[in-house]
């Protein structure tokens, strides 16, 4: 697969090792130029840019948007976004659906769990191997979430795409992708995951072959770091360890595409050159990247098993304190020490619906038929828990310390009720067995 790093400017892909050059940090303002020179220094609009480029702001929220909330972007680029922005034409979604899409499938409420999606023969990228599975809330309304995952076999190359919807966290689950965006370009493997902003101009290509992995699409209000609340001002996700890339521009004056999902109805466009040659920028509304590894957990350490929100990462806040929107929650390696105490999840009923996939590695509370790169929905108020082996095993065993090691799975979780696509709910590709995995709980009540 040809990867289009020459035509991107020098000074993005480091010349060692061909990897991209970042920044760190979580909602820094960040100053980053590909020319030197090119950043205007003192104002954002002068009259003449520097190297003539013209000045572009980005908003990410409303301008009176609070300061500590306020997101926006300047851009100093080759040509401004309404060249880019013209002719669109409505073409069919494939497999992308955005809420409101609550009719689709009529399927009877249940635990649900799919198998990985293979990825397909037949050629698709990113874009065109985005298939939805479930939706929830309402895109109109800036309200609620999608879980989507791609599967691709070849780069999107001159194919563009910005999304209007929401932002888009991808969460690379089979081999690397290379996002380049506006801001510049973004490696991610299986393990990290990467934030695009709502309308930035970006495609992925794929350096080392076909990919999969799953994206939530939020609706709602930006992921941000969750408040630590007791734990203090340590662990969990730590701001630094959040990578923003360095400016890089496409200088490709050939035909392309530019794709647009608005409203759930995707449309296309074409250009006679690359959208993304954004010479230099500076701002705070930047996609950034984050290795799930470097996430510091905090559990219990003397009895019972804490409720997963100690696991949060990210959370998109809804008006209704301590209900998000959506959390992103993972599952990470960790020690369990706790004494005396049933260590897998417990039984439950959430009134939160959990969108749920596995990285790597095996669940503890599903070690057979949760496998990397499948998915579970367990929606509002469905009863779930360990299944009737875990239960019987986790019940006896000797609760010694135990590292759960290689593994990560993580968790879309929302405050609306997840709708599964007509897609999502055909039947070869639903693990109808899935509820099975409880049948073996015998009824327990030792009263003698
Ligand atoms: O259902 C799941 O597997 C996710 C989950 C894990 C956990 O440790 C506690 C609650 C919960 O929903
Ligand atoms: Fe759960």
């Amino acid at each position: 697969m040809t990867v289009h790093t020459n035509a991107f400017s020098e000074a993005v892909l480091s010349p060692r090792d061909g990897s991209p050059a970042y920044m760190t940090g979580f909602e820094n303002s960040f100053a980053t130029e590909a020319v030197a020179g090119a950043l205007p220094v003192m104002r954002n609009s002068p009259q003449k840019a520097p190297l003539g480029l013209y000045a572009e702001q980005l908003s990410g929220t409303a301008f009176t948007a609070p300061r500590h909330s306020n997101k926006r972007t300047w851009f100093y680029r080759v040509r401004p976004s309404v060249l880019h922005g013209r002719g669109f034409r409505e073409v069919h979604a494939g497999l992308i659906r955005t809420a409101p899409c609550r009719d689709e499938s009529r399927l009877p409420i249940a635990q649900l769990r799919w198998p990985p999606i293979v990825i397909p023969d037949e050629p698709c990228d990113f874009l065109s191997g985005l298939r939805t599975i479930a939706t929830g809330g309402d895109a109109h309304l800036q309200l609620g979430m999608a879980a989507h995952v791609y599967v691709a076999n070849r780069s999107m190359a001159d194919r563009y795409f910005y999304n209007v919807d929401g932002e888009l966290l991808l969460v690379p689950q089979h081999n690397l992708i290379r996002v380049f965006t506006e801001c510049g370009v973004i490696d991610a493997g299986p393990g990290e995951i990467v934030i695009i902003p709502k309308g930035m101009k970006f495609k992925v290509d794929l350096p080392n072959g076909p990919a999969r992995g799953y994206v939530c699409e939020n609706y709602g209000s930006y992921l941000t770091l969750p408040e630590r609340g007791p734990i203090g001002a340590n662990c969990l996700a730590n701001p630094r360890d959040f990578l923003a890339p360095v400016a890089g521009y496409e200088d490709k004056e050939t035909p392309c595409e530019l794709y647009v999902k608005s409203l759930g109805r995707l449309y296309v466009t074409d250009l006679p050159q690359s959208p993304l040659d954004v010479v230099a920028w500076h701002g705070n509304f930047a996609p950034v990247k984050y290795d799930l590894r470097r996430f510091s957990p905090v559990g219990s350490v003397l009895f019972d098993h804490p409720d997963p929100s100690i696991y949060t990462v990210l959370t998109s806040a809804s008006d209704m304190a301590g209900t998000a929107n959506v959390d992103f929650v993972i599952f990470p390696e960790r020690w369990v020490v706790m004494e005396s105490s049933f260590r897998p999840p417990w039984y439950h009923m959430n009134v939160m619906s959990e969108f749920m996939g596995l990285i790597y590695g095996v669940y503890d509370a599903k070690p057979g038929g949760f496998v990397p790169g499948g998915m579970s929905l367990h929606n509002a108020l469905i009863a779930h828990g360990p299944d009737a082996e875990v239960f019987e095993k986790a019940s006896r065993k000797d609760l010694v310390p135990e590292r759960l090691s290689g593994t990560m799975a993580f968790m879309f979780e929302t405050r609306y009720p997840l709708s599964a696509t007509a897609y999502a709910s055909q039947l070869e590709l639903l693990d109808g067995a899935y509820p099975d995995c409880w049948d073996g709980l015998a009824r327990k009540f030792d009263r003698s």
